[in-house]
């Protein structure tokens, strides 16, 4: 692995949306920068450099007040690209580490202070080499209070998971509802899968996000904004949105975060929606403490 890859907009477009006051990102990343954060030796990408200080413009740019950082797999299990991000963010970010499932309870704690909320189980093939469910499910028991565990995976590895995520005893959050296929719209098997899997308990929150992952038609995408609404509609207290700045991995076909902030009022028409998706939700999992109970 030599080159390294630039997979985001270098121009984005102001959308037109404008999110309410204290709106979040609840799902982005941060890239090195390399020479001061170096890349994971087992990384299977190598981007150039997207630190906080782009983080925070673009933020500003689209209209959010506040970012959840989340590890990426090209930083491996070393947090301190994340933690500098949201050191730098006057308290503006929070985040969520990707961690050994050996890591001692000291160490959880100092992920804590740094401000993380959360470990993301990535079971993607293409981005990490294994993914041991015993370990993790060893670690998600001992997570500080209030803490929830984030898991990545595609559609068709959802039944198989299911045991698993059933032993977690805290709150899951799944990126990007599990990749559905949303081509197949509303109805179709993988949301119908991802809602029975919803049901199945009422601690499982999902992100609504990744139109440019998930849409093959590409930008506007349509399909997305057909099969994710009732999603939204119907699952309002448990869903979140981010950009996924700065999209590892989509080269090829980078989006326009301005776009993917007008995707926003389509899954999410109404003001009160629009409030739970970006404000409420986000709130309740990373800033607690400034939610009144
Ligand atoms: O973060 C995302 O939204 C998606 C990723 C990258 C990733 O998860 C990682 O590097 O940890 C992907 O599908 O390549």
């Amino acid at each position: 692995m030599t080159d390294r890859i630039i997979s985001w907009h270098g121009n984005p477009s102001r959308p037109r949306y404008r999110p309410p006051a204290g709106a979040i990102d609840a799902h982005c990343h941060v890239f090195g920068p390399m020479a001061e954060f170096p890349f994971s030796a087992k990384a299977k990408y190598l981007p150039e450099d997207a630190g906080p200080d782009m983080l925070f413009a673009l933020r500003d740019h689209l209209g959010f007040a506040r970012n959840v950082i989340v590890q990426a797999s090209c930083h491996g299990t070393d947090n301190a690209a994340t933690l500098d991000a949201i050191a730098k963010s006057n308290g503006k970010a929070r985040g969520v580490a990707v961690v050994n499932p050996s890591i001692s309870e000291a160490d959880l704690a100092a992920l804590h202070e740094g401000g993380m909320r959360g470990i993301r189980f990535n079971f993607l093939k293409r981005l990490v080499d294994d993914a041991p469910k015993d370990k993790f499910l060893d670690v998600a028991k001992r997570l500080p209070k209030g803490w929830h565990v984030v898991i990545y995976f595609e559609a068709d590895i959802l039944e198989e998971l299911r045991p698993f995520m059933d032993a977690i005893p805290v709150p899951l959050v799944i990126d990007h509802m599990g990749r559905p296929d949303v081509t197949q719209g509303p109805d179709g098997a993988d949301m119908k899968a991802f809602r029975a899997f919803l049901e199945s308990r009422d601690d499982i929150w999902f992100k609504a996000t990744c139109p440019d992952r998930l849409d093959p038609t590409g930008d506007p995408w349509n399909a997305f904004a057909d099969a994710v609404a009732p999603l939204v509609a119907d699952y309002q207290d448990r869903v979140l949105w981010g950009t996924d700045w700065p999209h590892p991995n989509m080269q090829d076909a980078v989006p326009d975060d301005g776009h993917l902030v007008d995707m926003i009022p389509r899954i999410a028409p109404t003001v009160e929606l629009q409030r739970k998706l970006l404000i409420d939700n986000p709130m309740r999992l990373y800033w607690p403490e400034e939610v009144g109970s």
